[in-house]
């Protein structure tokens, strides 16, 4: 691992260029490899998004990105700086610029806590360690999303799914990330939830010219919320552009038949029909896992 800066992702402004990213699990005596050389930049202040079918890679990008996997090979830079295969001690101090939201509000919060001991807890990695300090800074993140002061002393269990995950994104905010990985964010939320939550991640964008990585396998949260689009199947990209070009012009037969599902009414009412499965397999690269019905 080199700890020299990359200057051309420095000069582009790149807060996060993933460059010919490789990651195999062990399984049994042998190995998966669910993420295949890719390579995809974000620049600063924008939002990118990756899209796919379930199994395709997404969530172990976003691991590998946040480092709770080391991949096998390729870089992860962050400033320039490369974080892949970074020594945990060497790499604490930049635990800070990059925060993740899950998908599961319900699951991602400890139940114990209150939302203050939940928001304020990243405030160590800023160095902010006094109980007054804590408590004034965690009353600002609660309210900047959009919570009343009352939720402070509440526990994740007293909380709607959409409220939970305000929580989850205050946390995420309080070590002033300069990336957020946003992991299906939305996607255990109900469709105006969904929207509530979407606006204020564009609102706190706009704010704190945050950056960031949003994990989708919904294309209208995709469409709403990204710039740049990277498409993935079965580990690898099969297209990658701004997202209007790619979801109204798609180039590649597998984002065409990835639209082409989404726009499927029986899709949107979660049906999965074999037709559409047996058609994206079709058009998916070679290798890799099969996908399953039930992952449209
Ligand atoms: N710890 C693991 N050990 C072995 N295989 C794994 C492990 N984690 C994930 N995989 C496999 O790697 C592939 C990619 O998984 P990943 O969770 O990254 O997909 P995804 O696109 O995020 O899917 P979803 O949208 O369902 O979360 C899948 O085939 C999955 O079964």
């Amino acid at each position: 691992m080199s700890s020299q800066v990359d200057t051309s992702a420095v000069a582009q402004d790149l807060v996060l260029s993933v460059r010919n990213l490789t990651v195999d699990y062990a399984v049994h005596r042998s190995s998966f490899r669910a993420v295949d050389d890719v390579s995809f930049d974000v620049p600063r202040g924008s939002t990118v998004a990756i899209v796919g079918e379930s199994g395709c890679g997404k969530s172990t990008i976003a691991k590998a990105i946040v480092r709770l996997l080391t991949p096998t090979s390729g870089e992860i830079l962050l400033n320039g700086q490369d974080i892949a295969r970074m020594p945990a001690r060497q790499l604490r101090p930049l635990r800070s610029k990059v925060q993740m939201v899950f998908q599961d509000p319900y699951g991602s919060l400890d139940p114990h806590l209150t939302a203050e001991d939940i928001v304020a807890e990243p405030l160590t990695l800023r160095g902010i360690r006094s109980g007054k300090e804590r408590r004034a800074e965690a009353a600002k993140l609660i309210d900047q999303v959009g919570l009343p002061s009352s939720a402070l002393g509440r526990r994740p269990a007293e909380f709607s799914g959409g409220q939970r995950q305000r929580i989850g994104i205050a946390r995420a905010l309080a070590s002033k990330p300069e990336l957020l990985v946003c992991d299906e964010a939305t996607s255990a939320l109900d469709v105006s939830v969904q929207a509530q939550v979407l606006d204020l991640l564009a609102d706190i964008q706009r704010d704190r010219g945050l950056t960031y990585l949003m994990i989708s396998h919904n294309l209208g949260v995709v469409r709403e919320s990204s710039s740049h689009v990277v498409v993935m199947s079965k580990g690898k990209i099969v297209e990658q552009g701004p997202t209007e070009q790619v979801l109204t012009r798609p180039r590649d037969p597998y984002t065409r038949a990835l639209r082409a599902a989404a726009l499927d009414p029986l899709t949107m009412t979660g049906r999965k029909p074999r037709e559409l499965v047996s058609r994206l397999n079709k058009v998916a690269p070679q290798g890799g896992p099969v996908l399953m019905e039930e992952a449209v």
